[in-house]
C-alpha cells in the first residue's frame, strides 16, 4: 500500500517532521510518497494518509486545508493520520498548558466530517525572523523561546504506531 505523507509548510520545518515520519514508515515496510499538498493531484494512487501542516494562528496553512476538503470523499473510506506542527515546545513556565489545548482547536478548524484514526500536535521552529513585530511581541508575553523544537522520538514513535496500524489491516 502506498501511504502519501502530505504536508504544507511556511518555513520548512513541517517538511522535516514529515521525511521523518515518512522515513520511519519506510523502515517498518510501508511504500512512501512525501509530498507538499499543493502538489498532489493525484490522491487516488495513495491506500492511506499523514497529513500535516504547521500551524499560523491556530489553523492549518490553506493548502493543507484546501487538499483535505478538496479530497474528503476519497479519503473517507482509507485511513487517515492527522499532525500539526506548532509551538508548544517554545512555550515556558504557566502558560506551558495552553501547549496541549490548542490540538483540539486546530483540529475543529478542518472540515467536520472529515474521519481521522489520531492528531498529533508536535513542537516545530520559531525564529524570531517568521514573526512579525506583533507576532514577537505576543510570543515574549507567552514566555516564548526561538528554537528548533523538534522531538524526533516522539516523531518517530508515531510513525512506528501507524505502521503498526497499518500492517495489521
Ligand atoms: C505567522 C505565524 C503564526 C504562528 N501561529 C502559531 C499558532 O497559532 N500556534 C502555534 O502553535 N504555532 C504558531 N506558529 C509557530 C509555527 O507553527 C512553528 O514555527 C512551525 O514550526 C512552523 O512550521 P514551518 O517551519 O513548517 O512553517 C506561528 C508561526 C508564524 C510564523
Amino acid at each position: 500500500m502506498y501511504v502519501l505523507v502530505g504536508y504544507a509548510t511556511a518555513h520548512g520545518s513541517t517538511r522535516g517532521v514529515a521525511e521523518r515520519l515518512a522515513a520511519g514508515l519506510g523502515r517498518a515496510g510501508l511504500q512512501t510518497d512525501v509530498r507538499p499538498l499543493d502538489v498532489v493531484d493525484d490522491a487516488d494512487a495513495y491506500g492511506a494518509f499523514v497529513l500535516g501542516s504547521a500551524v499560523h494562528n491556530q489553523s492549518w496553512l490553506d493548502p493543507a486545508k484546501e487538499f483535505v476538503s478538496d479530497n474528503l470523499e476519497l479519503l473517507g473510506p482509507r485511513p487517515v493520520w492527522l499532525f500539526s506542527v506548532g509551538m508548544p515546545g517554545a512555550l515556558r513556565g504557566p502558560w506551558k498548558r495552553l501547549g496541549p489545548m490548542e490540538a483540539p482547536v486546530v483540529v475543529r478548524s478542518l472540515p467536520a466530517d472529515l474521519s481521522y484514526r489520531d492528531h498529533r500536535l508536535f513542537s516545530g521552529v520559531i525564529r524570531a525572523s517568521q514573526l512579525p513585530l506583533g507576532g514577537r511581541i505576543r510570543f515574549r508575553l507567552l514566555g516564548g523561546r526561538y528554537g528548533d523544537f523538534r522531538d524526533w522520538d516522539a516523531i518517530d514513535s508515531w510513525a512506528a504506531e501507524i505502521a503498526g496500524e497499518l500492517l495489521r489491516t
